[in-house]
């Protein structure tokens, strides 16, 4: 091992690995290839061969061509840089947005088949208006991050290096002109911009004092720190709050129930399971920011059998084993949104979850391969994924965000 390190070789490029990675062999030997495309062949630069079952190369030219390539979005991050000097964050920027949206699609069917022993056929859809404008301009969010000298800019892919950059073509126009990325912050260590829907556009610079901003999805308003989540694509928080609402199957749902939103932010999708189902609807968000969850109760205050809990969710679940009988009919009545960051909700939550056989699950992914994990968690219960809808909510990055209703 070592004796490759920097060196190029060619490549024929076979398939897409979780992580917008491509997969190839080499004398037998795996090697996920960064910045290629299935069906290609490339001369990629060996940046890891200290493993013995892979190897980590990166595209530095291309020999054959994909017909799905395409000039990179973002200059800054194309193949013509070096890979050390390339900027992360959009791994699929070399690659024509349909197809991308295939890839994501492929990875999300063969996780769910091959974790989730569940197969589904569900394309990736995207956020209306976003093929118009080929997938840029929507991050309503970005971090960048300072280096030693104070300069500002993104990580380089695979690293946390900052490079130099001067422009962000994924960001919203508000977004792009806001980000100072030709001054200093010596000092400091990340520089968040946002622009939420009203208000114009922010800069968190380091722990600066959080302020209340406002969202809205629709007609409603939705109160929340500027450093607390939200949901980044402009689009995103709607598409999120149709899919919810038809994805709760009606048939199953019982207003009165002891529903739940887990990972529930300031109260996103307790509102559209809310505004679906009407005034009397109950539901309890649990959320581990204290900050956040003030947010939700006063977000969530028109439905009075609305609350806002701060907790962990994983420990949050464990206390309602101890439940009343009354209480217990009332959670197996209910229905359960979850929305949980990328690493999924994990065995402790499904187990948790389970334990009360809630009448439908609904689970928001943004992990392909974490949801997988916890579907096949889910049907070690007894619960089988009914319906499935995906969404390409980060166009030029590998990511998609993936709803599903689960069922006994
Ligand atoms: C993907 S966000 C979803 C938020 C909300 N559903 C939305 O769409 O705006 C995940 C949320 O879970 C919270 N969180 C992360 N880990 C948690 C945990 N173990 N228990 C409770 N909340 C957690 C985060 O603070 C974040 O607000």
């Amino acid at each position: 091992m070592g004796d490759f390190l920097g060196k190029d070789v060619e490549l024929d490029v076979t398939s897409i690995a979780h992580g917008g990675i491509s997969v190839a062999r080499l004398d037998g030997r795996v090697v996920f290839v960064s910045d290629a495309i299935p069906g290609e062949r490339v001369v990629a630069r060996i940046s890891d061969d200290s493993k013995k079952s892979f190897w980590r190369a990166d595209t530095v030219s291309v020999v054959e061509a994909s017909p799905h390539r395409r000039d990179h979005v973002w200059s800054a991050a194309s193949i013509d840089r070096d890979p050390a000097d390339r900027a992360g964050g959009a791994e699929f920027g070399h690659i024509a947005l349909e197809h991308q949206r295939a890839l994501k699609k492929q990875v999300l069917t063969e996780a769910l088949e091959r974790m989730g022993k569940t197969t589904v056929d569900v394309d990736v859809q995207p956020v209306p208006g976003d093929d118009e404008v080929n997938g840029l301009g929507w991050r309503t969010r970005i971090s960048l991050h300072v280096d030693e000298q104070g300069h500002v800019g993104p990580y380089a892919a695979r690293s946390h290096r900052v490079v130099r950059v001067d422009d962000l073509p994924l960001a919203t126009a508000e977004v792009e002109t806001a980000a100072p990325l030709d001054q200093t912050f010596p000092g400091e260590e990340r520089v968040d911009v946002l622009a939420p829907s009203e208000g114009g556009a922010r800069l968190i610079i380091g722990d600066q004092r959080r302020t209340t901003i406002v969202e809205r999805v629709g007609e409603r308003e939705f109160r929340l720190d500027d450093a607390g989540f939200w949901q980044v694509h402009r689009g995103a928080a709607g598409v999120l709050t149709e899919a919810v609402q038809a994805l709760v199957d009606p048939a199953r749902f019982d207003p009165r129930a002891h529903n739940l939103d887990l990972y529930g932010g300031v109260g996103l999708l307790a509102a559209a399971v809310g505004d679906r189902f009407g005034q009397a609807t109950r539901i309890t968000s649990v959320e581990a920011d204290a900050r956040a969850t003030d947010h939700a109760a006063e977000n969530l205050q028109e439905w009075i059998g609305a609350t806002a809990e701060t907790g962990r969710v994983e420990r949050w679940i464990r206390q309602l084993a101890d439940a009343p009988a009354s209480d217990r009919s009332r959670l197996k009545a209910a229905t359960v949104v979850l929305d949980p960051p990328r690493s999924g909700a994990g065995k402790a939550v499904v187990d948790g979850i389970a334990s009360f056989e809630p009448a439908q699950v609904v689970y928001v992914a943004c992990d392909p391969v974490a949801l997988a994990r916890d579907v096949a968690l889910f049907r070690e219960h007894g619960y089988e994924a009914e319906a499935v809808q995906a969404f390409d909510l980060f166009p030029h990055t590998h990511h998609l965000e993936t709803v599903v209703r689960l069922i006994r």
